[in-house]
């Protein structure tokens, strides 16, 4: 592994103007950036110019063109992969190795584990899988020699470090998702729920401080405002603290509907999507519940003049809120028994998985105490 100072050095050559900041490896956390004095809200932090990023259009052109329909991840985990220059090498050293992604990535669990996932995670590996599948099918078409193991390292490197970016050439981008560009060194910012400040513009990158920072502190950006369930498939940890986490009810609310139910709420598009944060169930499920009480025109009504938190139906509707929640704690605390049955030598994923569950019945404990509910075990 690198040291700071050689990182410092790299990043410095590269044209990237750190301003008393420097990489640091933290526990739990891999490489992060540190303060190396003290900051006021507004300091530049960090520039990085475009010259130093590493983007579809920098590419070889040999790679571009010998690979078709293929994701710009896919393109950049497949340059990383065959890239032997000089000039990467101490980046590339200095990012986790393939054994610490597959303890963290739930896409290289074994499935036993996957099984084991929340919803809302479980489906953003359904979906990372399609599209793995797509670009790994072009990929070794193309480069028959790659092996399967080094393009899911590389695609799940790539995928946990890009950061938003769009040349600036480019008109409206048509899918944000192919919006990426790797920017060594601004990349071994960890993620916090409120980060520092990060802006692009035509001439690059820069990473400002939001708020005081002493010496000594570790610095972080915000990756996005993502629940706990989307950071543990997409970047495979989970945060002790996160203000926009949130878990789906759907499975638990959706049976509950008639079919006329179902129908009205389609046409009000109040159908799904309904989800519990720390605070409450959301707007959308407390719409949709509402018509599980009220008279059809009553529900009607209120739709276009607004719900009334304290009306008389809100003790009914707490009710079946109160069921509902119940089912989906007694579901949650099943897994989480399942989890601290696995083995000790998979003690990274049941760390991961444990810490998530316990979250996931503590948020559903909350919201049933709030609805006046029995304390849950
Ligand atoms: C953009 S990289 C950040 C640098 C990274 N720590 C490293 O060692 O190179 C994103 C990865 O850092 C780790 N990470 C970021 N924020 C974290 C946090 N708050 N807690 C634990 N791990 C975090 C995760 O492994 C994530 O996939």
């Amino acid at each position: 592994m690198p040291t700071s100072q050689e990182l410092t050095q790299w990043a410095l050559s590269k044209g990237l103007r750190l301003n008393g900041i420097a990489a640091h490896n933290f526990p739990q956390r891999g490489m992060g950036i540190v303060a190396k004095k003290h900051f006021h809200a507004g300091d530049v932090l960090l520039s990085v110019p475009l010259s130093a990023l590493r983007t579809e259009r920098t590419v070889p052109e040999n790679i571009r063109n010998c690979i078709k329909n293929i994701s710009v991840q896919g393109l950049l985990a497949t340059d990383l992969m065959l890239d032997t220059s000089q000039s990467s090498t101490l980046w590339k050293d200095s990012v986790p190795t393939k054994e610490d992604m597959k303890k963290a990535i739930p896409f290289m669990w074994e499935p036993m584990l996957q099984a084991l996932l929340p919803e809302a995670a479980s489906k953003l590996l359904a979906i990372q899988k399609q599209k793995f599948r797509s670009d790994w099918d072009s990929v070794s078409a193309a480069l028959p020699a790659v092996s399967y193991d080094d393009f899911v390292y590389s695609w799940f490197i790539v995928g946990t470090r890009t950061f938003y970016y769009t040349h600036p050439d480019t008109q409206e981008p048509l899918d944000s998702n192919e919006c990426l560009a790797l920017v060594p060194f601004a990349d071994y910012f960890n993620h916090v729920d409120v980060g520092c400040k990060v802006t692009f513009s035509s001439t690059g990158y820069t990473f400002c401080a939001e708020r005081k920072i002493r010496k000594g502190e570790e610095i972080c950006t915000n990756y996005g405002n993502h629940s706990n369930d989307f950071l543990l498939a997409e970047y495979g940890f989970v945060l002790e603290d996160n203000k926009w986490d949130e878990i789906p009810l759907d499975k638990v609310l959706l049976t509950l509907f008639s079919a006329k139910q179902k129908e009205i709420l389609q046409e009000e598009n109040f159908w799904g999507d309904y989800v519990l944060d720390e605070h409450s169930v959301c707007y959308r499920t407390q719409v949709a519940v509402r018509l599980l009480c009220m008279p059809i025109q009553t529900w009607r009504n209120s739709l276009e003049s607004g719900f009334d938190d304290y009306d008389e139906y809100q003790g009914a509707a707490d009710t079946i809120l109160r069921e509902a929640l119940g089912i989906y704690s007694k579901a949650a605390y099943e897994k989480l028994e399942q989890v601290l049955e696995l083995s000790a030598h998979l003690a990274s994923p049941k760390g991961m998985l444990g810490k998530r569950w316990k979250q996931i019945h503590l948020l559903i404990s909350t919201a049933i105490d709030g609805l006046g509910g029995q304390k849950l075990e």
